[in-house]
């Protein structure tokens, strides 16, 4: 089975068309943030949400802690996955559970530190899937993503290695360095933002760029 490919920060039904006509696996609609160049409104999420086909992944993108926003968030736009950019407390899963059984959450821990390591292992019980990110949630503005950087990915190795759920790989990536991130990391998928972007909207030829080398792997 090939590596996933997440093309985030889909901003019109068009980009989600061309996305999905070069073969993403996955989809990420970003809703406001703190900070941050790929955020778009509610209702565009829930518009571009109505053309994604069921068996593909739409990712909610929020930065909602609690559980009963995160869960109007989600009936608000539609999509079948959440994507939870910040740290959600442990008890907020037993209701997101509860209340959401057939939608996939997805933890993000953005990797700083060894510590990351740790954050993740917490999270292997309660996500479907982790993804590890480049942001600072400790900033006074939190940056939670979108950054275009890379982290040390000996650390994102260590936590494929050592959580027992599928991880996802983001921050940073690109069609020059994609093959060399799923060699090193192994991750279940990849997630690209600013990689597959010029002057902010999609570009196909390097989007296509990078599916043919996550393919060709
Ligand atoms: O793109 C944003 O503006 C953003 C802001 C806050 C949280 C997440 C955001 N984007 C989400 C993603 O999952 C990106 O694909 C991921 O961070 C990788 O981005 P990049 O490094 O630009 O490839």
């Amino acid at each position: 089975m090939g590596t996933k490919i997440k093309i985030c920060c889909i901003s019109s039904q068009q980009e989600a068309q061309i996305a999905l006509d070069s073969g993403a696996d996955v989809l990420g609609l970003v809703a406001k943030m703190p900070s941050g160049p790929g955020t778009i409104a509610d209702d565009l999420i829930q518009e571009i949400a109505t053309i994604i086909p069921p068996h593909i992944d739409s990712f909610l993108l929020t930065p909602k802690t609690d559980p009963y926003e995160i869960i109007a968030h989600q009936r608000a736009t539609g999509t079948n996955c959440i994507q939870l950019v910040d740290a959600v407390p442990v008890e907020a899963y037993r209701v997101l559970r509860a209340n959401l059984p057939n939608i996939k959450l997805i933890q993000v821990i953005h990797v700083t530190s060894e510590e990351s390591i740790i954050e993740a292992s917490m999270y292997e019980s309660l996500a479907d899937i982790i993804l590890l990110d480049s942001g600072n949630p400790n900033l006074v503005v939190k940056e939670l993503g979108g950054t275009g950087r890379k982290h040390d990915w000996d650390i994102s190795k260590r936590i494929v290695e050592t959580v027992s759920i599928p991880v996802f790989l983001a921050g940073g990536l690109n069609p020059e360095n994609i093959r060399e991130a799923i060699a090193f990391v192994k991750p279940y998928g990849v997630d690209i933002c600013s990689g597959v972007r010029t002057d902010g909207k999609l570009d196909p030829k390097k989007l296509g760029r990078l599916i043919q080398a996550v393919n060709n792997y």
